[in-house]
């Protein structure tokens, strides 16, 4: 039998292991609770109002103000639902491997207004615990399951009270709901998609209040928090589709009876590029900049400056050189790890065609081709300091 203890306890804390909880205060003027008064979240834990205020991020998407994590202890007895009778032996001889079960795609808008000045944030979140008894599989015993509805419905209600600002808070924030909440779930997952709403500019000037859909990449998180332990928090970018007409080549590759390519000097070189990369920690991490920071190291060594560019040996050591940029730049990802496919525009062979009809050197016409698809990955990490040998 689940014993169900209805204390009112604060979802607020981003719980980080049995005896550590991350507290987010909150955010600038402290109005975004969801509950007009400024100060929290109705149950006597306030939310303190740091007044952080920086702006809009330079995708328009205004998070106005940061979050910050501090740690406190919680109590044994803060949970709200015990669940006792946890242990279902397996009948048989089949073991259950991974399970897990969740909502997805919950769809969600949030607006934040500031006077006249408003900011916007569409998600997607997908929500999957796992919980630490098989009986809802194994004996179809329904007790201790937190229903999927209920998972949809929690991340409207903290949205609701906590605001919603970066994805990656929004997804620690849900995690830690589930596991301070609910003893028995062991693991939470939480995998947030942004929508690319970019304030719309009039004259050259920000809207206060009207957004564009910009779709020129997309953002997306994932947390996996175990209970016990710290949330593993992932960034991410994908869909970010480039092009460049110079400044390339790929050449010196394994010349054998296999290969028919030739070297080419100058060739065009596009791609759509995926990241995910690993947060070590969430202290002090402002992930809308990190995301941003990300974005412009990828452009940065796949584009250069726009007079001159920057040459590129090969789609590897663009993309090795685009993640060493993200290491250096962040200190708080610890790896990263990068895909991109080689678009390839094959030069047209017009040869066979008479010269009075096509110009004798094609330059300008080039064959997309989609399939098959070259496709270069590597994920690069810090290495391990090296242990002293005292
Ligand atoms: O940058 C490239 N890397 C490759 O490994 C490769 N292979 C290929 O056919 N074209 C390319 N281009």
């Amino acid at each position: 039998m689940s014993s169900v203890n209805h204390k009112s306890v604060s979802s607020s804390f981003l719980v980080c292991s049995e005896d550590q909880v991350f507290r987010p205060t909150m955010k600038g003027n402290g109005k975004r609770n969801g509950n007009g008064n400024g100060n929290g979240n109705g149950n006597g834990h306030k939310l303190h109002a740091e007044g952080v205020n920086v702006g809009v991020t330079a995708n328009g998407n205004a998070t106005a103000k940061k979050q910050h994590y501090h740690l406190h202890p919680i109590k044994d007895d803060d949970y709200h639902h015990e669940v006792t009778d946890r242990v279902v032996e397996e009948p048989g001889k089949y073991e259950l491997g991974q399970y897990g079960y969740g909502k997805n795609n919950v769809k969600l808008l949030h607006v934040h207004r500031e006077g006249e000045l408003h900011t916007v944030r569409e998600y997607e979140v997908d929500t999957h615990l796992k919980l630490n008894s098989k009986k809802d599989f194994i004996a179809g015993d329904n007790k201790d399951i937190i229903a999927t509805d209920t998972q949809k419905n929690t991340v409207y209600v903290l949205a609701n009270r906590h605001g919603v600002n970066s994805p990656e808070e929004f997804a620690l924030l849900v995690c830690s709901h589930f596991l301070y909440t609910y003893r028995h779930v062991e693991e939470a997952t939480v995998h947030v998609e942004e929508y690319p709403w970019e304030r719309l500019q009039v004259d050259q000037r920000d809207h206060n209040h009207a957004f564009i859909f910009s779709p020129k990449s997309f953002r997306f998180c994932t947390v996996v928090q175990k209970r016990n332990e710290r949330p593993k928090i992932v960034g991410g970018l994908r869909d970010l589709r480039v092009l460049k007409t110079t400044q390339s080549a790929f050449t010196d590759f394994i010349q054998d009876e296999y290969r028919t390519l030739p070297d080419v000097n100058d060739r065009i070189f596009s791609t759509i590029v995926t990241a995910t990369w690993e947060y070590s920690t969430a202290n002090g991490v402002d992930f809308d900049d990190v995301w941003e920071t990300v974005k412009e190291c990828i452009l940065d060594k796949f584009a250069g400056p726009p007079d001159t560019g920057i040459f590129s040996p090969s789609v590897q050591n663009t993309l090795y050189l685009a993640e060493k940029m993200i290491l250096d730049k962040v200190e708080q990802i610890s790896r990263i790890d990068m895909s991109m496919p080689n678009k390839h525009y094959f030069t047209l062979d017009l040869s066979k065609f008479p010269t009075s009809i096509v110009k004798s050197e094609n330059k300008e016409v080039y064959e997309p081709v989609d399939k098959p698809s070259g496709i270069i990955h590597a994920m690069l990490e810090r290495k391990q300091e090296p242990r002293s040998k005292l």
